[in-house]
């Protein structure tokens, strides 16, 4: 497996003078494809800075983001944001899906925002939520879905078409627990076919699903381990995997 996101000594500093906040100090970190990665630490220690930063929706300051091996900042503005339409899917805890559309447009939008043909982007959505166990919901709208649902729904249009690296910011901080497990399940399930995940979280148990887990303190990584056995070795020794 190849390295699909590298931070190299990536800092990220907000502001100037007395109101300087080093949000991200020269961080490391690589996640290859197939891996999923946990992001923990207090309030404020900057688990959010790295996932913008990884995702180009933010510059680093100073230091190296490779993405599918290529360096973000050496890209001009059109091949970024490219870049971030085709290669990265983004999920977020408030879902951001728009209201308006269904759930099968919701998925098809950001193929059909980089060219593909309506009908085409919409059989490869209807693909999509049927691998998530959402095709009879496709023709809903996002308010007659539930919670759990309208996550898998996102989940969906960040992994749709062709991407590279999945980056989820408390996936399932709006969901019950119930809800919450299958959504780490799905993660995980998603990243196994070789996208590389990256999700912060607060929990330690929807942690343990990752394969890894980095601490951050003060915008520096204080520590990188193998997650504490839970759910996902439970179900390697149930099912005898
Ligand atoms: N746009 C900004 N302008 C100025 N400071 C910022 C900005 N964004 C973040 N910060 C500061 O950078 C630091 C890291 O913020 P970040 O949101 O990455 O933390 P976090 O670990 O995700 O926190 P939380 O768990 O509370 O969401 C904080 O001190 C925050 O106040």
């Amino acid at each position: 497996m190849t390295a699909q996101l590298e931070l190299r000594q990536v800092s990220k500093v907000y502001g100037s003078g007395p109101t300087e906040v080093r949000a991200l100090d020269r961080a490391d970190l690589i996640v290859e494809g197939g891996e999923l990665v946990a992001v923990m630490g207090p309030s404020g220690s900057g688990k959010s800075t790295l996932l913008t930063i990884a995702g180009s929706l933010e510059e680093a300051s100073s230091g190296e983001v490779l993405v599918a091996g290529t360096e973000v900042s050496g890209m001009s503005g059109n091949d970024r944001a490219r870049m971030r339409r085709r290669a990265i899917g983004y999920v977020f805890q408030d879902f951001n899906l728009l209201v308006g559309l269904t759930a099968v447009e919701n998925v098809a939008l950001p193929l059909e925002l980089d060219g593909v043909r309506a009908g085409t982007a919409r059989k490869t959505a209807m693909r999509a939520l049927d691998e998530l166990g959402l095709s009879a919901r496709a023709g809903r709208y996002p308010d007659e879905l539930s919670g759990g649902e309208r996550q898998r729904v996102a989940i969906a249009r960040a992994v749709v078409g062709d991407r590279q690296l999945l980056l989820a910011d408390e996936p399932t901080g709006a969901l019950d627990s119930v809800n919450g497990e299958a959504v780490m399940r799905l993660l995980r399930a998603t990243c196994r076919e070789g996208i590389a995940g990256v999700m912060v979280t607060h929990d330690a148990q929807l942690a343990s699903w990752a394969d890894r887990v980095v601490f951050l303190r003060d915008g520096h990584i204080v520590d990188q381990t193998a997650p504490p056995a839970g759910p996902e070795s439970l179900l390697v020794t149930e099912t005898g995997r």
